[in-house]
């Protein structure tokens, strides 16, 4: 731990979970991080740099909570923040946000700034006035407030201010309004040090306006959870300037709409297939038309001719232009073939997690989850994992028991292709039929039933009933959107990219080596007799290790029956998943469960390929 860092104040971002306290990170600190329309984006803390005029703090944007009572991981996170006792978190991990890694938490905080939600106010009141027990400088910024005005309400923001004793920011975090005046008032309150409750500009209520709130003094804030609620209800009225209109507009109806089962069920099947069609015609298209022309006809071909030019011939040169060449195939797999797929799976991710549809989504999965032990709400990093298993894994923080948590991590494992996998089944099996595709992921689903029901029996721990919160339906901001897009391809080229092209790099070595022969043969019964795959698709389960789409990519440039194609596709689905994901199943569980699923996957993968090539092959 540095101490250039830790010698700065610590002001915290908290607020309930998904009032737009990300976007406000973002604006304040200039930093990109993950924002969506769902409760429990935040998983872990983000810090980062805040400057205000000469002086410059530590701002860390905390998960969101209800409030400081702590019922899951994501909440204690903001109880430990607020008593400063919470852990530094380690700093490398994939997926990194960006932003500060070396910041001590573990010290009291000099401001907090709570977020208030100006659409559901009197909940964030509750909250506010329990971060208000912690006597600590403190800031209001009321947020969303275009959400009120589009519903015909105002908030009287000074009588607001009054009531509660701290200055109040009015925000409309997407449209950074507010943001200059967040920073003035939040150096004032930190330059006063002391906790900017002020007894004499509260304004008591008179007697006969609330029996409980009336001995109310924020000074001393009763422990009561009642007590708070009736001064929150009380603030809630008094600054409710107007009330909202009785008719509710386009945008709330069709929310209402999409999160009914009727007509909810059948449109999310819409949804889902155009969803579906979408991301492979658009990423077919991104690498037909852009990526492959690019790379294929100009980039590569470039690099080779200089390399041929510099280097003389021999094993470097094979290693760097040969067949596997990690100049070659290290730019064309990851460029031309995962990419195109990273573009357009993410830029529909993305709208859908803004919109504010995947929890609508779960609440109406939530029945049939509920049958293999899942909640609705496990939809979220069900759906992440087809673009990564490590945010999935990290987003099951948000589910409320371990068992839960387990169950989806080790499904999408499993079973969940990764975006970069995706693609490549695309490339592998697209132009042979788009059946087999089809059914590669139709075959993904009910194996993700399958075990889902298994695990539900076999795990232990109980399940508590929780009740989904669903989110304001909201139309996507661009910019928004496209600064999230952005912030994964870069993930996806560092993350992603980069390790593959060394891997690629890697086995280039091992085939001119001869390694790889040698590593063929020692695998050829499993490849050849049990999975009846030539001797060469041994490459991809050596490979598959280290990269979930290796396990596929290597089959395309190979000569395979559209049962093999299957049998490969399959075995490549359940293979283990990438170390990276090994890595941060170890970090989320223990070695013990990462090991298990390690063992799980390897063994399912090998037993689901033995057993299709011999059923199909009664057939073909
Ligand atoms: N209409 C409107 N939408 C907003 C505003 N601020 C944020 N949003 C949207 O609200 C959603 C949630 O924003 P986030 O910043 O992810 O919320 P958060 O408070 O960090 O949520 P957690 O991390 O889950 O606690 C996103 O879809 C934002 O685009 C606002 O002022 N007006
Ligand atoms: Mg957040």
């Amino acid at each position: 731990m540095s101490d250039k860092h830790s010698k700065k104040d610590n002001v915290l971002l908290i607020g309930p979970p998904n009032v737009g306290k990300s976007v406000i990170f973002s604006n304040l600190t200039g930093l990109n991080i993950s924002i969506a329309n769902y409760v429990g984006t935040t998983v872990e803390y983000t810090v980062g740099e805040l400057q205000l005029d000469s002086k410059t703090a530590n701002l860390i944007d905390v998960p969101g909570t209800y409030t400081l009572e702590a019922t899951n991981d994501a909440e204690r996170v903001a109880v430990d923040m607020l008593r400063g006792e919470a852990k530094s978190q380690s700093a490398n991990h994939c997926h990194n946000e960006g932003g500060l890694t070396d910041v001590s938490v573990d010290k009291k905080p000099a401001a907090v700034i709570c977020v208030i939600d100006a659409y559901n106010l009197e909940s964030s009141i509750y909250l506010l006035l329990q971060v208000l027990q912690y006597k600590i400088p403190t800031v209001a910024v009321l947020n969303r407030i275009d959400l009120i005005e589009e519903r015909g309400e105002q908030i009287d923001i000074s009588s607001l201010s009054h009531f509660l004793g701290v200055p109040v920011v009015p925000s409309v975090a997407v449209e950074k309004k507010g943001t200059e005046e967040i920073k003035k008032t939040l150096l004032a309150s930190l330059q006063a040090g002391v906790s900017s409750v002020d007894s004499k500009s509260q304004e008591k209520p008179s007697p006969n306006d609330n029996q409980k709130a009336e001995s109310w003094n924020l000074k001393n804030l009763p422990d009561d959870p009642q007590e708070l609620w009736s001064i929150a209800e009380y603030i809630n009225e008094k600054a409710k300037k107007k009330k909202p209109e009785s008719q509710k507009s386009k945008r709330q109806l069709w929310g209402d709409l999409l999160v009914k089962p009727w007509p909810g069920l059948p449109l999310s099947i819409l949804i889902l297939a155009t969803i579906f069609g979408i991301v492979v015609g658009v990423g077919m298209g991104i690498r037909q038309y852009l990526l492959l022309p690019l790379f294929r006809d100009l980039i590569i071909p470039s690099v080779v001719y200089v390399v041929e030019g510099l280097i003389p011939e021999g094993l470097v040169l094979n290693v760097l232009i040969g067949e596997y060449g990690l100049l070659v195939k290290g730019l064309e797999w990851p460029f031309t073939l995962v990419l195109p797929y990273v573009i357009s799976f993410y830029a529909a991710l993305s709208v859908m997690e803004d919109s504010g549809y995947l929890p609508r989504l779960g609440g109406l999965l939530d029945g049939i989850l509920n049958k293999f032990g899942l909640p609705g709400s496990s939809v979220v990093p069900l759906l992440l994992g087809y673009g990564c298993g490590i945010p999935a894994i990290m987003a099951t923080r948000s589910l409320n028991s371990h068992k839960e948590r387990l169950t989806v991590s080790t499904l999408v494992c499993l079973a969940i292709p990764c975006v970069a996998q995706s693609g490549a089944f695309i490339a592998l099996l697209a132009e042979r039929s788009i059946f087999v595709l089809l059914a590669v992921f139709l075959f993904s689903l009910l194996i993700i039933f399958l075990a889902g029901i298994t695990l539900d029996k076999v795990l232990a721990g109980s399940r508590p009933y929780t009740i989904m919160e669903i989110p304001e339906l909201l139309v996507p901001r661009g910019e928004v959107v496209f600064k999230k897009v952005w912030l994964r391809i870069k993930n996806y080229i560092v993350d992603g990219a980069l390790p593959m092209i060394g891997i690629i790099g890697i086995a280039a070595l091992l085939y001119e080596s001869g390694v790889m022969t040698f590593l063929g043969e020692l695998l050829s019964p499993l490849v050849v007799t049990w999975l009846q795959l030539p001797a060469e698709a041994s490459t991809p389960l050596v490979l598959g290790v280290f990269r979930r789409e290796l396990t596929v990519i290597p089959l395309i440039e190979m000569d395979l029956t559209t049962l093999q194609l299957f049998t490969g596709a399959v075995v490549g689905l359940f293979y283990v998943p990438c170390v990276a994901i090994i890595a941060a199943l170890a970090r989320e569980f223990n070695f013990k469960t990462a090991f298990f699923i390690l063992l799980l996957t390897g063994f399912l993968a090998f037993f689901a390929g033995g057993v299709i090539a011999r059923i199909g092959g009664l057939f073909v």
